[in-house]
């Protein structure tokens, strides 16, 4: 039995448990470090390892054919995985040549015995012969769509989807830009819940946080900064939030001036983080939140998320946001919509490779009965934000476009007056669509809607 690093085994482990059996990285990740007992420094390089492998394989694969000298089908998928491994250590990250080489066919010895891991060997060393410009310059020459696509590890339809949608809000020939960005992981934004936690008190705490660059509920962490060592956090007073979720649900509250006693509504609330937010909005202005999720579990997750929320402000409820609730009893209703998460790709490494076009069809039908249903439950004059962390034409521009009875408010306006911008600085309007390379969030998408009085 031949050594195998720890950190380097942990990664595999995720790798197989997220390409292998299905699972979620960020979910089976902190159970494998606990498993391995790795913590610090180690952990860090065993998740920088498997989340690169998981986002890259797209364009590790090309590398690896070309250096094996087969099409990648005919590598077995279990040494293919490993190679991953290999080849992010080699061109993703700054591990020696040699360490990268020797650690991983080790690897290769435990996991798939001496003959593969001497293909490993083979592969491994003709990868280490060039550079990571070098190898992009032969299997992912040019600078077409797909050879972006490639190059920066992207199904090619998610790309031609994504340059649909910058081509959408006048940012033609951002589409490089882009989809590097997915490929950076973000920090952690940390939310300030108004008048539970102030940003202050979690940048006292936590040594190297600042504020975000536009919601002032926004802290970012430093690098390594750990959400579950802030005091706030364990309260429910702040929590983990990107900085786009908490641009749009303040912008929600900042139109019109919030009256005593409005009610409101989250029709698609689980885990919570939206409704934990706009509950610390309405608390002070005797204003209710209904929160409605679909599947039990995640409804409680959002029982969880509110706890720090005075008592009698929300009020969960299990139901189908197509058919659930009383017509026009809300003032304002954030639909928080399902749909692909293409804007939020930095988060989960796997997330790419998990999405179809068929998929895409079924969530527009979805967002669209959605909508409809969160027009008939707002009061004739209320307001109804639309809200996805996608920014793909069909779930956004599309969906909005297709609403009846209701008027298309200038999202601008609110956003400005929920982060103190300008107003211009929010695009061409009348929606807002947040970008993850231009803003540094995942790319947002609102749209605030009136309905038409009677
Ligand atoms: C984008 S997520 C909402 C995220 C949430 N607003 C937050 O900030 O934490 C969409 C949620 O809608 C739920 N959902 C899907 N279909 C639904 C339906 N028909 N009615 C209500 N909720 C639904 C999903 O289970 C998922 O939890």
């Amino acid at each position: 039995m031949s050594r195998q690093d720890p950190a380097r085994l942990a990664a595999l482990e995720c790798v197989e448990a997220v390409d292998a059996d299905g699972g979620y990285a960020n979910l089976v990740m902190p159970r494998i470090l606990a498993a391995h007992r790795l913590s610090g420094r180690d952990a860090g390089f065993a998740t920088e390892l498997a989340y690169g492998a998981l986002r890259m394989h797209g364009l590790y694969d090309a590398i690896i054919a070309k250096a094996a000298g087969r099409p990648i089908g005919k590598v077995d998928p279990a040494v293919r995985r490993i190679l991953w491994l290999g080849v992010h250590q080699l061109l993703g990250m700054r591990v020696p040549s040699h360490a990268a080489v020797s650690e991983t066919v080790s690897l290769a010895r435990g996991r798939v015995g001496v003959g593969p891991s001497k293909f490993v060997n083979a592969v491994l060393r003709r990868v280490s012969e060039a550079t990571r410009e070098a190898w992009i310059a032969r299997v992912a020459p040019g600078s077409g769509r797909d050879a972006v696509a490639l190059r920066e590890s992207h199904p090619a339809w998610v790309a031609a989807e994504l340059e649909r949608a910058l081509a959408a809000d006048g940012r033609r020939g951002e589409l490089a830009a882009l989809l590097e960005a997915d490929n950076a992981p973000a920090r952690v934004t940390l939310v300030a819940r108004p008048g539970l936690a102030d940003p202050d008190e979690l940048m006292d705490e936590v040594p190297g946080a600042v504020r975000a660059a536009y919601a002032p509920t926004a802290v970012v962490l430093a690098e390594g900064g750990e959400p579950g060592a802030v005091a706030a956090v364990r309260e429910r007073r702040a929590a983990v939030q990107d900085e786009g979720s908490q641009v749009v649900a303040s912008a929600l509250v900042a139109v019109d001036g919030v009256q005593e006693g409005e009610r409101w509504l989250d029709l698609c609330a689980g885990p919570g983080g939206k409704t934990a937010l706009l509950g610390a909005f309405a608390a002070p202005k005797a204003a209710t939140l209904d929160a409605v999720e679909l599947h039990e579990h995640r409804a409680r997750l959002v029982e969880d998320s509110v706890k720090a929320v005075p008592a009698g402000t929300v009020a969960v409820s299990v139901g189908d946001g197509t058919t659930w609730g009383e017509p026009g009893a809300y003032d304002r209703v954030l639909l928080d919509a399902p749909c692909t998460g293409l804007g939020a790709l930095r988060r989960r490494p796997e997330a790419r490779w998990r999405k179809s076009k068929e998929d895409l069809a079924d969530l527009e039908d979805l967002q669209a009965r959605l909508l409809e249903r969160a027009l008939t439950l707002v009061k004739p004059g209320g307001l109804v934000a639309y809200v996805t962390c996608s920014p793909l034409v069909g779930e956004t521009h599309d969906v909005v476009a297709g609403a009846r009875g209701a008027t298309q408010l200038d999202a601008r306006d609110a956003v400005a007056r929920a982060t103190a911008t300008a107003p211009d600085q929010w695009g061409a309007g009348p929606h807002v669509q947040l970008w993850t390379h231009a803003h540094g969030t995942d790319s947002m998408f609102l749209a605030l809607l009136r309905r038409d009085e009677e």
